[in-house]
């Protein structure tokens, strides 16, 4: 059984202007639409990868992978457990304790003024679980040192203190992480680190990682399965080298050309072109339409479905197999 179900999920996010003023300007309400009718699934073990551009909706997902924001559509099942629906309290909080999220700034999620001792262990002091030397042991699994517990977060570069994340997220024994962003503020030179801890703990520990990024270089060597989203919509869903020797979507293409790859080998890095559409009245059809070399009429009038082509998940008209 898939560990995550993500079923049509969708957000809408209330963006109106406060009562008075569009009364007195005499504007309707409007909606911001984050997420749209996102469907993937997550096996065990495994790193599913989000990517795509600022405001494409990936962190919302996150926040409803977590529990942290309720869908407005469709749901999220986590080990078959329907976290904003389910009726049983003991089952959501047995769920809601195998999953842990690392976010993107790692200063910012340090309490400044606790010792990291403290910091790390205290997911698990407040359900009353034993924290004698679980800190020291996490610190050292994640590349820091014993003597590192008393110390405060500002006493640690970025890098350092995205370990120190690592760690609390470890203390409760999760069986899925969130990770949005990682190493998105860290040195290049951090990031792959980082990463090759993540990758490392993922094998000791049996993790499961959902891993949000607007880098497709982070994702290539990590993921097991890559999700592109534009626009609150999933576009393209595949294997790794799949999607990076043969994109189908051409948002996917477009993603490519602006990445520069990991391996060094040079190649002409082609920024994306075009704006990013406003969300809050998105273009008809097939959102990427205005962006895209290869629209035609259908693509300005109809959504396109997403469809299989051999092991890949596509929603464009054009694509082929
Ligand atoms: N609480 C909120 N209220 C209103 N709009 C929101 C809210 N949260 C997110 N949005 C909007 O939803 C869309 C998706 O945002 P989201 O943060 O999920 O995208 P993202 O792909 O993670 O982008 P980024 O990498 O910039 O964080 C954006 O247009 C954003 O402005």
């Amino acid at each position: 059984m898939a560990l995550v179900s993500v079923k049509n999920l969708s957000r809408v996010f209330d963006v109106s202007k406060p009562w008075l003023n569009r009364v007195i300007e005499r504007e309707p309400k409007a909606f911001l639409t984050a997420v749209s009718d996102v469907d993937f699934e997550v096996e065990p073990q495994t790193t599913y990868a989000l990517v795509g551009e600022s405001g494409s909706g990936k962190s919302t997902i996150g926040r409803m992978l977590v529990g942290l924001l309720n869908p407005s559509d469709g749901n999220v099942e986590i080990e078959g457990v329907d976290l904003a629906n389910e009726k049983d309290a003991a089952k959501v909080d047995a769920i809601r304790s195998d999953i842990q999220m690392i976010f993107q700034d790692p200063y910012a999620s340090l309490n400044p003024r606790w010792r990291v001792r403290d910091i790390i262990v205290e997911p698990v002091a407040a359900r009353g679980g034993k924290t004698e030397g679980l800190a020291e042991k996490l610190l050292e699994q994640v590349g820091l040192s014993v003597k590192d517990a008393g110390k405060f977060p500002h006493e640690f570069s970025g890098g350092q203190r995205q370990r120190i994340c690592i760690a609390r997220a470890l203390a409760s024994e999760p069986r899925l992480i969130v990770c949005d962003e990682p190493t998105s503020a860290l040195d290049v030179s951090v990031q792959s680190q980082v990463l090759n801890l993540m990758s490392d703990l993922k094998d000791n520990f049996g993790l499961t990682y959902v891993l949000i990024t607007h880098d497709l270089t982070v994702v290539q060597h990590m993921a097991d399965r890559i999700g592109v989203l534009y626009l609150g919509r999933l576009v393209e869903e595949g294997a790794p080298d799949e999607l990076f020797e043969r994109p189908k979507h051409p948002y996917t293409q477009m993603l490519l050309e602006a990445a520069p790859r990991m391996d060094g080998f040079g190649r002409e890095v082609t920024p994306p072109e075009g704006e990013i559409p406003d969300p809050i009245n998105p273009p008809s059809g097939c959102a990427f339409h205005p962006r895209c070399p290869l629209a035609t009429d259908i693509c300005k009038q109809q959504r396109p479905e997403m469809r299989r082509l051999g092991t890949t998940r596509v929603a464009c008209h054009m694509a082929e197999g």
